[in-house]
């Protein structure tokens, strides 16, 4: 069983170089970012969430809507643990993989064979599993005698397609994306689509950040609509995406 939990959670950024005198004031008049505030003590901060309950177990498939800034990376970070709340609780079980941001952490100066090995571990998997993977990670990349090139020498596809193979090697109980993540050329592309419909289909629960209307109906079964931090609809997808995607 994966669930999880977030009771009233809210992240605020710190921001030490800018002046709250400089706040024209406190109404939102923007469509984009989070709640612009400043604390107690006149510092300013950014308020990326507020106050936001969400309960997801087995079978859930949360789908993410809202304009730029809304707060969605932020909500994707909190639940793959990535961010604590400023305030709230959060309770996540289930073994986590987030696809945000795979290339972080590959080092460009390692061969691809290393960066491999190095983010395997960063995954968790063990020497042993890792050896087992291992072959199947260089196939998948199709990157052939590159792999024992320094990952700075490779292109920006070649370097996502080191990133993807890897990431995308373990099965998760709970599963998060930025956006569909197929990379690549057309080749790679099809290969990449095929694993990441295998494991959305796998994985216990899904919680996906997406624009595209067409995604998010195809592979949600619930849609959370954020603006401006907190959570303005929750509900089916069908009724979620007529009120969003119905008003711009
Ligand atoms: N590291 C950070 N430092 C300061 N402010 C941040 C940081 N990360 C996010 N924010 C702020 O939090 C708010 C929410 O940002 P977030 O990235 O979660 O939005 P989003 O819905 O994912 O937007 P987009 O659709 O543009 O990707 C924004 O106002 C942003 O300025």
């Amino acid at each position: 069983m994966a669930s999880i939990n977030l009771d009233n959670v809210s992240v605020d950024f710190p921001v030490f170089n800018a002046r709250s005198r400089s706040l024209k004031n406190r109404v939102l008049n923007i469509a984009t970012g989070g709640r612009i505030e400043a604390n107690s003590e006149g510092h300013v901060i950014i308020r990326g969430l507020e106050n936001v309950n969400i309960s997801l177990n087995d079978g859930d498939r949360l789908g993410l809507v809202g304009h730029n800034g809304s707060g969605k990376t932020t909500l994707l970070r909190v639940m793959s643990g990535v961010y604590r709340p400023s305030a709230g609780k959060t309770s996540i079980v289930g073994k986590c993989t987030s696809l945000i941001n795979i290339s972080l952490g590959i080092d460009p100066e390692a061969a691809g064979r290393q960066n491999i090995k190095i983010r395997g571990a960063l995954l968790g998997l063990s020497k042993g599993q890792l050896r087992a993977r291992q072959e199947e990670i260089e196939e998948f990349s199709e990157l052939g005698d590159f792999l024992d090139m320094p990952v700075r020498t490779y292109s920006t596809g070649m370097q996502l397609r080191l990133a993807f193979s890897i990431s995308t090697v373990i099965q998760p109980e709970i599963l998060i994306m930025d956006e569909w993540l197929a990379t690549g050329d057309e080749g790679f592309k099809e290969k990449a689509n095929k694993r990441l419909h295998e494991l959305v289909n796998q994985t216990k629960i899904l919680i996906i950040a997406s624009h595209s209307r067409e995604l998010l109906l195809e592979n949600c079964n619930r849609l959370i609509w954020l603006d401006h931090g907190s959570i303005r609809m929750d509900d089916k997808p069908e009724v979620v995406a007529e009120a969003y995607f119905g008003s711009h």
